[in-house]
């Protein structure tokens, strides 16, 4: 394990940001801290990077004792959302800053960067100033001049919060690839489920400054292991009490067994290629999402009269708040 957090709290005043957190982060591997604004990730990831002490507890990477030590110490790249470059110097220079600092060679300097911008696709940039760069890029230039100095551990917070979606996503499958060709230990933090799914090894669900679950994309999304995990990770509708995923639930035309539970269809949505229909089963309304093609061979108008059917495999959590109209999120 490269970064192994044990029993760390951290209070600001009498708010409790993070009550009794111990993690441990692989090695090599992309980890993302998802949550809610406000639930404590960022405040980990700086105690990670030394920018903020714990009150309790300790935090270890690579078998050092890191808990006492000052940032520069600890030999962790950061990114934030809103990237402080030095205005004034090209990009190559940003990127170089961290080389030429720590007084390594021109020589080593100059191949050392031409290397991370290659990386980064940003070679033929190497001469603007950061002014001339689009949002996209200048987190891209973070990330190279991060990586610069040979970080054991890259940290970054939101690191394209601030860009819009479409660069977002590209961004997102640019980090991926990046991450599989340099494989250093890297922490990013996100409150955006599809972007921790997507990109991740594993995830730490953090929520109110505790730790809700840790494991793979996978481990999460299909055994969420409370109601709260379940409703972050992706859209929940609730039938009899339980929560469970809309593409779970199926329709079938009536009539019904014993046991099926019908409803009558109130709303029918296209939504790209998928179908939205909500069928309204005593008095609540439950979101069910399947294909068009599913769809059309079912052949549901508004109105009528169907049987809602949970996938026997679906993963379910007792709904521990009253129903709500509609999934959330999504
Ligand atoms: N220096 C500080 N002084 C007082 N309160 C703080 C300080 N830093 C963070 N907090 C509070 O601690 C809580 C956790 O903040 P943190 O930034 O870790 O959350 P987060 O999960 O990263 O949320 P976001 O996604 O909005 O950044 C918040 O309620 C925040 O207001």
């Amino acid at each position: 394990m490269s970064i192994e957090i044990s029993g760390v709290n951290k209070r600001f005043g009498d708010f409790v940001a993070l009550d009794d957190v111990s993690v441990s982060i692989p090695s090599g591997k992309l980890t993302a801290l998802l949550g809610p604004s406000g639930g404590g990730k960022s405040t980990l990831l700086r105690i990670i990077a030394g920018l903020e002490t714990a009150d309790s507890g300790s935090v270890e990477i690579e078998g050092v004792d890191a808990t006492k030590l000052p940032p520069q110490k600890r030999n962790v790249g950061f990114v934030f959302q809103h990237y402080a470059a030095f205005k004034h110097l090209s990009v190559r220079r940003n990127v170089a800053f961290g080389l030429e600092i720590r007084k390594r060679p021109r020589d080593e300097i100059r191949s050392r960067v031409d290397e991370l911008l290659k990386l980064v696709h940003l070679e033929q940039f190497a001469d603007r100033l950061p002014s001339q760069l689009s949002g996209g890029q200048r987190q891209r230039m973070a990330l190279a001049r991060a990586l610069a100095v040979q970080p054991t551990v890259l940290l970054l917070d939101e690191p394209f919060g601030a860009l819009d979606a479409k660069v977002r996503k590209e961004l997102r499958d640019w980090l991926r690839r990046l991450h599989d060709e340099v494989h250093v230990t890297t922490v990013f933090v996100t409150h955006d489920q599809e972007e921790a799914l997507e990109v991740s090894d594993g995830i730490v669900v953090i929520n109110d400054g505790r730790v809700e679950q840790i494991g793979t994309p996978d481990d999460l999304y299909d055994r969420p292991a409370n109601d709260f995990v379940m409703r972050f990770l992706g859209p929940v509708t609730t039938l009899g009490g339980r929560l469970v995923r809309p593409h779970d639930l199926h329709l079938h035309p009536g009539p019904a067994a014993p046991d099926d539970v019908t409803g009558t269809v109130t709303r029918i949505t296209r939504i790209g290629f998928e179908m939205r229909l909500e069928v309204e089963v005593d008095g609540t309304p439950v979101v069910v999402t399947t294909t068009r093609n599913a769809f059309l061979a079912l052949g549901v108008e508004l109105g009528s009269t169907v049987v809602v059917r949970a996938d026997p495999d679906a993963s379910t959590h007792l709904s521990t708040v009253k129903p709500t109209v509609g999934a959330s999120p999504g």
